[in-house]
């Protein structure tokens, strides 16, 4: 059932995904956003998204809105989800963007504040109403969930990966290492923070990180709970990241051009979700790829009888489209609950 009004969408947290689910927002015709929380001022927000979008001159500064040719968006310099009024602007949902309110408690202080629903943009810290990840478990979505986390975009891009490889062939183990561009939450230069490598330069190093993401596939892969290493390399490239992933395969039979084939499936099933390149690409090729995962056909390699490499790339645009499909996902499911 077609929508009769926009969605109205609040975003706190106006960083790198903030700014690009704003634009995507604009482009859209159906999401409009009314309210961003941020603890920047608006002008340089507003400068932060000129210098960014294709078309500076379609995002206008007026006073404290930011105005785009679709809708006008109140900036409001606010620190902390419960002294954001919500209600005031009469929000279907927020996306929370900030990466720092991760936690039930958090996300409790955006409904209590009138937001009738939260989407967090990366994996919460402690139990949450639901995990959405576009393309493989919107079925679970009930249309009871406030709390909602859409993943992160490595561990979507991964359990997309294994979800469309575990529908033809039996994988026993595996591990996974995103060669991530780096973060702002890194320093530019050495300085000192609660991680050792993490307080190294950002900007001239690869750094070893943990990566949370073995932690959640069993959640959405049962059978692979316990089987799938993850680790991550933080190198110096601002953005496009890459997901290389060994598996051990139960069927030796198995070669690279059966995987292919796989995901070339995969792309069909899941089309602007998945993707496959056919062309020797690197990360700079893969900035702006609304995407989630776009699989590396050159990339994949088989060494010995049951392992096989394969390459696939990311980058932020693609969860920022993945957090809008999450918001109108569950406002179908509350049109569906309007008309029973
Ligand atoms: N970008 C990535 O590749 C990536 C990868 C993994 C995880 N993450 C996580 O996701 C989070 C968001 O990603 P991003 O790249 O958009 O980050 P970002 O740092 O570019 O944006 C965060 C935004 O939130 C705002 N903010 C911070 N604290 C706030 C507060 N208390 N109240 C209101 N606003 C606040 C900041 O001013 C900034 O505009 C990051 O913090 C990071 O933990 C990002």
């Amino acid at each position: 059932m077609s929508r009769q009004r926009p969605i109205r969408v609040g975003i706190m947290g106006f960083g790198q995904t903030g700014r690009q689910i704003y634009e995507l927002a604009a482009m859209s015709e159906d999401v409009e956003i009314v309210a961003v929380a941020d603890i920047g001022r608006p002008h340089i927000l507003h400068y932060l998204l000129r210098s960014e979008v294709e078309q500076p001159e379609k995002f206008r500064l007026e006073g404290n809105f930011l105005v785009t040719d679709r809708f006008r968006s109140r900036l409001v310099e606010i620190d902390r989800p419960a002294e954001m009024p919500w209600d005031v602007f009469g929000v279907d949902a927020v996306i929370d963007s900030t990466g720092k309110f991760r936690d039930s408690q958090s996300m409790g202080d955006h409904l209590a504040s009138g937001a009738p629903r939260v989407i967090l943009r990366t994996l919460p810290t402690d139990d949450i109403d639901r995990i959405i990840i576009p393309g493989l478990n919107e079925a679970s979505a009930s249309a009871d969930d406030r709390m909602i986390s859409a993943g992160s975009a490595t561990t979507g891009a991964l359990a997309l990966l294994l979800d469309s490889l575990a529908e033809q062939f039996e994988i026993v183990c595996g591990n996974m290492t995103t060669v991530h561009a780096y973060t702002s939450d890194q320093a530019l230069q050495d300085y000192a923070g609660s991680d050792y490598r993490r307080s190294r330069s950002a900007a001239k190093n690869i750094i070893p990180n943990n990566h949370e993401a073995s932690d959640w596939i069993g959640y959405f892969l049962p059978q692979f709970e316990g089987k799938i290493l993850t680790s991550a390399l933080n190198v110096p490239v601002q953005e496009g990241c890459l997901l290389d992933v060994n598996l051990v395969m139960a069927d030796s039979a198995v070669d690279a051009e059966a995987i292919n084939a796989a995901m070339c499936k995969a792309a069909q099933d899941h089309p602007g979700i998945i993707g496959v390149a056919e062309d020797p690409i690197v990360s700079s090729d893969v900035i702006g790829s609304p995407l989630s995962l776009l699989f590396d056909l050159k990339g994949t390699i088989k060494a010995g009888q049951n392992t096989i490499k394969t390459l696939s790339w990311y980058e932020t645009r693609g969860h920022a489209a993945r957090l809008l499909d999450v918001v109108r996902l569950y406002d179908s499911l509350d049109s569906r609950k309007e008309v029973a």
